[in-house]
């Protein structure tokens, strides 16, 4: 069983990197942006909406070094053996890292969020079931936004 605990990590001027670049990375970004700028996105083919974000872009396909001077990495790609490789390569050489979707696996997982008025709320099943803390963090978002609850998840 995968046993999590929650931290708040220092990441002021600390890179993150998101291997693979399409609509699962855009995704991610939403949340990860919240909290910094410097974000770095590798793929072959990164989507246009990526494109139009301020993050560093490198149009190129996924090389071992290519982790060097990265403090958090998340595997996005479509290619599961790649994201595999790209996990082995960072525990290698000690850096956390997340497979998208795979919490078995994984260093870490991505929590619900709701940041308000310089505080965050982060919400997370341990994994087991997303769509349960996508749920929990509206219903509490609701209660200090006085907004109607409904399991849509927008942050
Ligand atoms: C392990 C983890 C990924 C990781 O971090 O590695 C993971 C895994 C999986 N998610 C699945 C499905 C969905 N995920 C969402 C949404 C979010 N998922 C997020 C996190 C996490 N999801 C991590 C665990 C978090 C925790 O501890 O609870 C959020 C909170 C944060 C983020 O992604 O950044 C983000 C909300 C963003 C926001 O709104 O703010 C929705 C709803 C939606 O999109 O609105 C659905 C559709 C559900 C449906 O359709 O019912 C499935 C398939 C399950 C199945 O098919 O049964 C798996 C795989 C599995 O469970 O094995
Ligand atoms: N899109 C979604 O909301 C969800 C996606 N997933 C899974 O997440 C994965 C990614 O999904 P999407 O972003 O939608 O896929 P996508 O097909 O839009 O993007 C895949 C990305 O991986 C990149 N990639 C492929 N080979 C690479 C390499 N050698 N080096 C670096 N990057 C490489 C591609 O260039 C592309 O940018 C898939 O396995 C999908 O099943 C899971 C849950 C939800």
């Amino acid at each position: 069983m995968s046993t999590f605990i929650p931290l708040n990590i220092r990441i002021d001027g600390r890179r993150i990197l998101f291997v693979g670049g399409g609509a699962l990375v855009m995704h991610k970004l939403q949340s990860v942006r919240l909290f910094t700028g410097d974000i770095t996105v590798l793929a072959p083919d990164i989507s246009p909406e990526v494109s139009a974000t301020d993050v560093h872009q490198l149009r190129k396909s996924y090389a071992t070094s290519d982790l060097d001077g990265f403090f958090l990495i998340y595997a996005c790609s479509e290619d599961d053996r790649l994201n595999r490789r790209v996990l082995a390569d960072a525990q290698e050489k000690g850096i956390l890292c997340n497979i998208v979707d795979n919490r078995m696996d994984s260093d870490f997982i991505s929590p619900a969020l709701f940041r308000h008025d310089g505080m965050t709320v982060a919400v997370s099943s341990d994994g087991r079931n997303a769509r349960r803390s996508v749920e929990w963090r509206n219903a509490i978002r609701a209660l200090f936004l006085g907004t109607e609850c409904h399991p849509a998840s927008n942050l």
